[in-house]
């Protein structure tokens, strides 16, 4: 892998993709594409983390940009809706987006709203899809009471697991062991991708199945070997990527012996625009795992302005020390 600031700087494309619906607080996302031998990478830690964490993000995509991917099991990756937390009334147009998805991941505990707007908001979802899967993701926003009561309170809307309720191990630990009766799994997926030892939440008994992310793992290798070692079932996720991103998820999800849940890799299609002609977005509820090649003209117009790809060569020449 080559690893010289003033080369790495040179492969890199920074683009800014504009969000079709407001999502982590923002609308429009930042994400730095690197072309290698093997194809495209991309590098897309959120703004905030700091070079220690972006470090395992850019070795997944010197990694996917640099060697080919591991073997495939499967030509197709059946994906989820992803549903922002919206107002009801905005649910059946975001949906619309996501061709023949038969599951949705909704989020819910956004900071200002309450559990009745979550109620609402999966209501909303329930009433639509009678026959979808639907679990819901707190990114870790409530304690343990909190997830408890939410939980009971989405329970009638037949949940398929709750992602990452609580923030820390222990308290998805406790939480477990109280809605156990009720069989909802508990999925981890911070508690994976942010930790320092992602197999911690697996050894605690914490978690019935894992959210794996290619990026934040230090890639589709680094991804498969943790799955392995957990012994969980995992759903492969991404973390709002352009379709090169997106891409390598897939190639990760096609490359894991065992695939029971769909996959949260259906996010292009919250993107208003995006690197690749066609962008990697459900199609059928699937996406392909083929690699993706962003179109010149797009990574143009796209390009982010000097300041924001001065700013990502800082944060490259802050990252690679720790890479
Ligand atoms: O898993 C999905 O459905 C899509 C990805 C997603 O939800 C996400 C996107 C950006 C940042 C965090 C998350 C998350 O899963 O918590
Ligand atoms: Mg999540």
């Amino acid at each position: 892998m080559d690893l010289d600031l003033e080369r790495l700087a040179d492969r890199m494309h920074v683009v800014s993709l504009p969000l079709a619906t407001r999502f982590r607080g923002v609308d429009e996302r930042e994400v730095a594409l690197f072309s290698g031998p093997a194809g495209w990478g991309e590098w897309s830690p959120f703004l905030e983390y700091p070079p220690e964490e972006a470090a395992r993000w850019l070795r997944a995509a010197l990694e996917d940009a640099d060697l080919e991917r591991p073997a495939q099991v499967r030509a197709s990756v059946p994906v989820n809706a992803t549903l922002p937390a919206v107002e009801p009334a905005r649910v059946a147009s975001v949906l619309a987006r996501y061709d023949g998805c038969r599951t949705v991941k909704a989020k819910v505990a956004e900071r200002g709203q309450l559990l009745a707007d979550d109620v609402a908001r999966i209501a909303e979802v329930r009433a639509l899809l009678p026959d979808a899967r639907i679990r819901v993701d707190a990114n870790g926003g409530w304690n343990v009471d909190e997830a408890e009561t939410a939980i009971r309170a989405l329970e009638r809307f037949d949940l398929e697991y709750v992602e990452q309720p609580c923030a820390s191990v222990e308290e998805l630990a406790e939480l477990r062991g109280r809605v156990h009766r009720l069989g909802i799994p508990i999925a981890a997926d911070e508690s994976v991708r942010r930790a320092e030892d992602p197999l911690r939440v697996a050894r605690a008994g914490a978690a019935d199945l894992l959210v794996v992310k290619a990026q934040p793992l230090g890639g589709v290798r680094a991804a498969l070997a943790i799955v392995e070692e957990a012994g969980l079932p995992a759903v492969v996720s991404s973390a709002l990527d352009s379709s090169v991103g997106l891409s390598m998820g897939a190639a990760l999800a096609a490359s894991l012996p065992s695939l029971p849940h769909d996959c949260g890799l259906g996010t292009g299609a919250l993107l208003a625009a995006d690197v690749a002609s066609p962008p990697l977005v459900p199609v059928g509820g699937a996406v392909s795992p083929a690699r993706v090649a962003p179109d010149p003209a797009l990574l143009a117009s796209l390009a982010a302005r000097p300041a924001r790809v001065d700013a990502w060569r800082a944060r490259l020449a802050a990252t690679l020390p720790h890479l």
